[in-house]
């Protein structure tokens, strides 16, 4: 991370995992410190490396490392300034481009975290003002919010109430503290005061090593919105949000370094706990790469290994949200049409489909009636011109008007039985003898006897066995399977031709004259072979 200037610090997500950036900032000795002598075990041989100096022993120096490589290492003499300019800004800044960010401070008591991050969080919040002046065109807001964790209870540090708030999981899995105060940021000076106030609040307590050791720690909340001026209040308008964190961790020491006992020791106890889990995180983070935690750069070097994937939050305006929610629904309505009438096409040629082979085959009975009507008719004719050739026409005109008329059935069933069955067998109609009573085919006006008006139909082969058969009659019809419709309308034209032959038949059977009638459509057998 190099240097940046106040204006374009952020840098866009790399869509890459990143890592944790981790730098070591050494604090000179204080006055105490000096008065005893003392000096410093550390020593900054360039920007990025640390190195030991204590005189360890043969098999301590086995154990732990010398020289410890960070990505900025600040030596004594470093101003919080350029620790925050080459340390902290750009990922601190990254918040007015939308993307989270935290930054801590984890070390031992007295090491000088407090110092730090306080000048840190100071120079970000400056940073921030002077880039939101420079971003005319986008509007901004500031929130601010501060809490502490102590004795792992959190606490609202702008708030007089110190009763522990309740940590919720939203859905998003982002943590969110019940009822924290969130205050917008007027101005800098507004800033200043809440951060007074959250200074006042905090839990100190006197240790042996930092007289004003902070016994909590602090979490100072800042997240900024932003919005293009252009689109604001219209549907293209969408926000940019994010949160940057400034962590002060409570120091990490030895209870018998800090000679605490008590209340201190209690509080020691939890912050050693939870400096612990984070040092555990960080570690599973850090996929176990370096298995020492004994001191702060050690958890630095851990820290080190964490990736990180940065990531902008793009929150839309309520318009923006419903308008593009209504794009969605038509979009989905669209789908849902188009597959919807995908079916109904695809259901509606089938059912075309089966029309047309029902239509087909409708027309090819109609084709195969029509031929048969035809047929049927002509043999009639042959009929008529066959009896009519046997007998004077003045006879048969001479026939009594009121015999009863005869009816032909359609039905080839058992004697004086309705039901058809029809008889199509190949090419040839089949006739068969059957018998009815005329008397049920009556136009009312016969009295006789069922005997009297039986006819009966003889069986072809019969017939042709038997030239000298008794001498009644028999009248044959067809009945063309499938052909109801077109029976009766063929019944119905011919119905007059039909009551002639009828009359005619009466003659013939007045006469005592043998006639076996074979109507079929054999070519072979014309209806002149009639004997
Ligand atoms: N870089 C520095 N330059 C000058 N003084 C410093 C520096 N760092 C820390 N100090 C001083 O050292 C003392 C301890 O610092 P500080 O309170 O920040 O430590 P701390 O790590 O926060 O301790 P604790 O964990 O106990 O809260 C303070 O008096 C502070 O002013």
């Amino acid at each position: 991370m190099g240097p940046v200037d106040g204006e374009e610090v952020v840098h866009g997500p790399t869509g890459q995992g990143e890592k944790i950036f981790v730098s070591v900032r050494l604090r000179p000795l204080n006055e105490k410190e000096i008065a005893k002598n003392d000096v410093s075990d550390w020593e900054c041989i360039n920007d990025n490396t640390i190195l030991y100096r204590n005189n360890l022993s043969v098999s301590e120096r086995s154990m732990y490392p010398t020289a410890y490589t960070f990505d900025r290492v600040f030596r004594h003499d470093c101003s919080t300034s350029l620790v925050y300019e080459e340390g902290a800004k750009e990922v601190a800044l990254s918040v007015v481009s939308g993307i989270n960010s935290s930054v801590f401070a984890y070390g031992q008591t007295s090491s000088g975290k407090t110092y730090t991050m306080s000048g840190i969080t100071k120079y970000t919040v400056h940073d921030i003002y002077c880039y939101i002046k420079k971003h005319n065109e986008r509007e901004f807001i500031l929130k601010f919010s501060a809490m502490e964790i102590y004795n792992e209870s959190v606490r609202d540090l702008l708030s007089s109430d110190s009763s522990p708030l309740r940590l919720l999981d939203d859905p998003e899995r982002v943590t969110v503290v019940e009822k924290l105060t969130e205050e917008t940021l007027r101005d800098w000076d507004h800033f200043k005061e809440l951060i007074s106030v959250c200074e006042a609040q905090r839990q100190i307590g006197e240790t042996s090593l930092n007289e004003t050791s902070s016994r909590s720690h602090q979490i100072l909340r800042m997240t900024i919105e932003s919005s293009a001026r252009e689109f604001l209040g219209n549907d293209k308008s969408s926000s940019l949000s994010a949160t940057v964190n400034f962590v002060d961790l409570a120091g990490s020491e030895r209870a018998s370094q800090s000679q605490s006992a008590g209340l201190r020791l209690k509080e020691g106890c939890h912050i050693n706990r939870s400096l612990l889990t984070l040092g555990t995180i960080v570690r599973k983070l850090s996929k176990g790469r370096n298995g020492h935690s004994r001191n702060t750069l050690l958890f630095a070097s851990c820290a080190k290994e964490v990736a990180t994937n940065a990531q902008v939050n793009v929150v839309m305006s309520d318009k923006a949200l419903v308008k593009q929610l209504q794009r969605e629904l038509a979009r989905l309505k669209n789908e849902l049409h188009s597959s919807g009438s995908d079916c109904l096409t695809s259901d509606f040629a089938k059912l075309l489909k089966e029309k047309d082979l029902q239509i087909e085959k409708l027309q090819q009975e109609v084709s195969d009636l029509t031929l048969q009507r035809d047929l049927a008719q002509s043999q009639i004719k042959d009929l008529l011109q066959v009896v009519g050739d046997d007998m004077p026409l003045a006879e048969l005109e001479s026939l009594d008007p009121h015999y009863p008329k005869l009816r032909v059935r359609s039905s080839w069933e058992l004697e004086n039985q309705t039901s058809e069955a029809p008889i199509w067998s190949g090419t040839r109609f089949m006739s068969r003898v059957r018998s009815f009573d005329a008397s049920q085919y009556s136009d009312g006006h016969s009295t006789t006897s069922s005997g009297d008006n039986l006819f009966q139909l003889p069986d072809l082969e019969e017939t042709l066995l038997n030239e000298n058969s008794s001498p009644r009659l028999s009248v044959s019809f067809l009945k063309v399977a499938g052909s109801d419709m077109c029976q009766e309308k063929i019944e119905e034209e011919n119905e007059e031709d039909l009551e002639d032959i009828c009359r005619v038949v009466r003659c013939i059977e007045k006469e005592d004259r043998a006639t076996n009638i074979y109507i079929g459509s054999n070519s072979n057998i014309s209806p002149k072979q009639i004997y």
